[in-house]
């Protein structure tokens, strides 16, 4: 478990992240979404202790990172891919840095496979592609086989076979009971992996809810009805998948149901329909609602 508390971090005057809390808990993937600047990196390399707060707690397992007794074993981090040795095989590097943490030489071998470098583990990182870069530094957050797991934008660089491949491990952490926490930019990116979302934007904490419950709220997936017996028609749609929500008298929109099946079991009744729409709202228009005046760069 993460637990961040009131956290602030400041650089002179610039706010990079005000006043954030919230929990990342255990058995679950949060994706850690905000556009570029919003104080991700700030907030993650705070819970590894290589920022430290100007004003709140950020801690792992109850304790400040620079007081865990075994750090890589409790917390994995990929921060920074580049910042392996380059000279070094893949290989000795994570022999380094097993050696100085006492994880055998076993270990090792097992998260050079798991990330599928085991052919190149004698090849130097930098002669790497990005996106074998990132799958060493996946083996070395990975090495001390921690039960807390934090990636920065893990999936920059990899290809669709690669993106796959980091979704279904991440998800797989998760289920063995891990604190899985990744950052993205990107909503479509964050929607297939992540089971809650904590969303940032120009530091402020912006949204912390079930995945479900955001695309639910951001009206993704939901179909506008208008009738003038909306009532009735409602009577006959409900069921422990659906929910509706009123917009207007007579309007309301409804998810967990399709388009053609709230049409059909109007027929079915001869109950009138005025509107029947489905809501297109795509998953980043959503996050662009939401963080709408947080950009801190954005394209004309
Ligand atoms: N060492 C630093 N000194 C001064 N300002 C900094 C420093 N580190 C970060 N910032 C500023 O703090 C803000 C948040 O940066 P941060 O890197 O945490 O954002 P981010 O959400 O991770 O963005 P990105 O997706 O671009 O990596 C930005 O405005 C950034 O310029």
């Amino acid at each position: 478990m993460i637990e961040i508390q009131n956290f602030t971090k400041r650089y002179g005057k610039k706010v990079a992240v005000d006043d954030v809390t919230t929990t990342i808990k255990p058995g679950k993937v949060t994706g850690f979404l905000g556009p570029n600047g919003s104080g991700k990196s700030t907030t993650m390399r705070a819970i590894v202790g290589l920022d430290t707060p100007t004003l709140g707690t950020v801690t792992v397992n109850g304790k400040r990172y620079a007081d865990l007794s075994a750090p890589m074993t409790e917390v994995g981090a990929l921060l920074d891919a580049k910042s392996l040795h380059p000279g070094r095989s893949a290989f000795n590097n994570l022999m380094a840095l097993a050696h100085t943490h006492r994880i055998p030489r076993s270990r090792v071998n097992e998260v050079l496979n798991l990330v599928g470098l085991s052919e190149v583990a004698k090849k130097r990182p930098g002669g790497f592609s990005l996106g074998m870069g990132q799958r060493l530094g996946i083996a070395v957050a990975l090495l001390g086989d921690p039960k807390i797991i934090i990636l920065d934008e893990p999936v920059n660089g990899l290809d669709p076979e690669g993106v796959r491949w980091i979704r279904e491990l991440l998800r797989s952490l998760a289920a063995e009971g891990r604190t899985v926490f990744l950052s993205s930019h990107l909503m479509s990116e964050l929607s297939q992996t992540a089971d809650h979302l904590v969303v940032i934007g120009k530091g402020k904490l912006m949204a912390d809810e079930s995945m479900d419950d955001f695309l639910q709220g951001a009206g993704v997936g939901t179909v506008q009805v208008s009738s003038p017996t909306i009532e009735e028609l409602l009577d006959h749609l409900r069921g422990p998948q659906v929910s509706v929500k009123p917009v207007k008298p007579g309007t309301v929109t409804i998810s967990g149901l399709e388009a053609r099946s709230i049409g059909a079991v109007a027929a079915q009744h001869g109950i009138t329909l005025y509107e029947l729409t489905t809501h297109q709202t795509s998953l980043e228009e959503a996050f662009m609602d939401l963080t709408r005046d947080a950009f801190e760069y954005r394209s004309k």
